[in-house]
């Protein structure tokens, strides 16, 4: 017989930490009603490694995104500190924590999980750094992955809408392996930054489901076969049972106490429960109340996640992935994404604003984000004559294609900067209709669409995902959705709640129909939308994009001596590749 748990102490707290792409975020929360007492940021130090390592003059090659782990594990004894100190609260009355991470962000260790990159004699090796979710160097890993599932006939192929994203962990291991093999031959254990983070916390290794689902390709019980990884190359056999192969930690279970290091770190009780790692984007679903089936919750930030649960097994086509119990127990998971979003719109802002917007800006005290989304609210819809294609970072979904760029259409000499930055914003609109027509379309209901994340703030791109979806935008309240989220697994794990649906209903919350769709506008994007369409269409199969990615790689490389990275050719997709004959 089941114990049901004690109703939570009304004065019992937990920890939530989201370790972002450029900062963790702790929360202070209350487990009996989810009241949020306290929060810090540390922003890291090195943020995104992009064109050198760090005491290193070597450049990075295109497409490379790497990250430092001392910058998360700094976010351990700085931010939680300053959280609690922040809440006012008693650390001994915090009874939990948990984490999420973004995702694939994925690093080599060692058997007792010490990182490479802080070894260093492998210091100086770029491939013993952690790859950063956002790393697409390994498209033609990926792109290899793909065929081979696909003549082999590998059923789990199907659950990953049929294309393996760059972005997860079989591509960047297999450009580990094929790109650095001394690197590869030391790494013993290849992990998800989800899992390593609780590793600090706990001492022990431990594998949450949610990570080996989605970017694992862990699927009815177990990784791709041993003949499948040969096929890809024949040193990568044993990749799975060696380096990832570890019981799986069911979302909200607890996989261990804080040790006497961690609680040093952190200023929390040593022995308190640590949770089972979990995905970002996931995480968030209970803080946002979204757990039920249909209701579809899009974490927008630097990227956008869409997670959704369903009643039913469903291989929708060109959507990241389904794990059956991925989100929450008893539904099936489903993700889709898009991999850049507010990093669309930073990318604007950095091209350098006219004198005269900055000096407003200044004037009235806005951000350039805030001054270019005033300035574009009063456009008429399809007034700047522009359509974007928001592939800035690559297309997660549904093309499933990071050597995809991006595409604006319709500039004149009288386009104003605020005009761009609106169609920048109706892109990335048009790209989530994309997913949610695809989901749908496969056989997913969508009954609610739920916003959670820094780009909630943004009233007019709001508005502009209710006129594109027509339909209502619910909005979560907490502005720290996936740190809520964390400290809701917390609760749970520190069994406080029975499971993460009841804690949701505790400690979660949303704002209903926050924005609603305008019929007039909806119409009006329906004309743009599917100029979008013809677009996207367009470009996703004439060839353009991928010709001109393998023109700007080869002039880099010729410019730095350097080879260049394998270029999209599917054509001979199922070969291992040797840079040094890649053209
Ligand atoms: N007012 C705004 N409107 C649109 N985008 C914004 C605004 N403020 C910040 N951003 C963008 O939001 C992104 C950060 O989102 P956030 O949710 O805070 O972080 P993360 O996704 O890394 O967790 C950045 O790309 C930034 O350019
Ligand atoms: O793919 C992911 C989840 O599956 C990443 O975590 C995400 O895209 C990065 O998130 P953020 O925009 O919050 O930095």
């Amino acid at each position: 017989m089941t114990v049901p748990p004690a109703s939570p102490d009304p004065e019992s707290y937990v920890v939530g930490i989201d370790f972002g792409t450029l900062s963790g975020r702790a929360v202070v929360v209350r487990v009996r009603d989810g009241e949020e007492l306290g929060t810090a940021v540390h922003e890291y130090p090195h943020a995104v490694i992009e064109h050198r390592l760090p005491g290193t003059d070597g450049e990075l090659p295109p497409d490379w995104a790497l990250q430092h782990p001392a910058d998360w594990r700094e976010v351990l004894r700085t931010a939680v500190p300053a959280a609690v100190a922040a809440a006012g609260v008693d650390p001994a009355r915090v009874i939990g924590i948990a984490t999420d991470f973004t995702s694939c962000t994925v690093l080599p260790v060692r058997a007792d999980g010490t990182a490479l990159a802080e070894i260093p004699q492998w210091a100086d090796r770029p491939h013993a750094w952690p790859k950063l979710w956002k790393h697409h160097a390994a498209q033609h890993q990926a792109d290899r992955i793909n065929a081979l599932a696909h003549a082999r006939g590998e059923k789990w192929i199907a659950r990953y809408g049929g294309k393996v994203s760059a972005e997860w962990q079989y591509a960047k291991a297999l450009q580990v392996l094929e790109e650095d093999p001394e690197v590869y031959a030391v790494c013993e254990r290849w992990i998800e930054a989800a899992d390593w983070i609780v590793w600090q916390l706990t001492g022990t290794e431990s594998r949450n489901a949610c990570t080996a689902g989605y970017k694992g390709l862990h699927q009815d019980g177990g990784y791709p076969s041993e003949d499948y990884l040969a096929a890809l190359h024949p040193q990568f056999a044993d990749f799975a049972r060696t380096r990832l192969e570890h019981p799986l930690a069911p979302l909200g279970s607890r996989v261990g106490s804080l040790t006497a290091e961690a609680a040093a770190w952190t200023g929390l009780p040593q022995g308190i429960a640590v949770a089972a790692g979990n995905v970002d984007a996931h995480v968030a679903a209970p803080a946002a109340r979204a757990v039920e089936n249909g209701q579809l919750l899009a974490i927008m930030g630097t990227s956008t996640c869409h997670v959704v649960n369903g009643a039913t097994l469903a291989e929708v086509p060109g959507i990241c992935g389904v794990v059956e119990n991925g989100i929450v127990t008893g539904s099936y998971g489903y993700e889709a994404g898009q991999s850049a979003v507010g990093d669309i719109f930073a990318w604007w802002l950095r091209q350098g604003l006219p004198a005269e917007y900055l000096a407003e800006a200044e004037t009235y005290g806005e951000d350039a984000h805030q001054l270019l989304t005033r300035k574009a609210a009063g456009q008429p819809v399809g007034g700047h004559g522009l359509v974007a294609l928001d592939w800035l970072n690559g297309n997660r979904c549904t093309l499933v294609d990071h050597d995809l760029s991006g595409v604006i259409v319709g500039l004149t000499l009288a386009t104003r900067p605020e005009e761009v930055y609106r169609a920048l914003l109706e892109a990335t609109a048009f790209g989530t209709r994309v997913i949610v027509e695809a989901l749908e379309g496969g056989g997913v209901p969508v009954t609610e669409y739920i916003v959670t994340g820094g780009l909630g703030k943004n009233a007019l791109l709001m508005q502009i995902h209710a006129d594109v979806l027509r339909r209502p935008v619910s909005l979560a309240v907490s502005e720290q959705g996936s740190a809520l989220g964390s400290a809701i697994h917390a609760a749970v794990a520190a069994g406080a709640h029975a499971d993460v649906r009841t804690a949701s209903a505790a400690m979660g919350r949303v704002r209903q129909a926050a924005y609603r769709p305008d019929p007039q506008r909806a119409d009006a994007y329906d004309r743009l939308y599917a100029e979008y369409r013809a677009l996207h269409d367009r470009f996703a199969t004439d060839g353009t994009l991928h010709r001109l990615r393998r023109i700007r790689n080869a002039a880099l490389a010729a410019a730095t001596g350097t080879a260049p990275t394998a270029p999209t050719d599917p054509s001979d997709a199922t070969q291992p590749t040797d840079p040094s004959e890649a053209p």
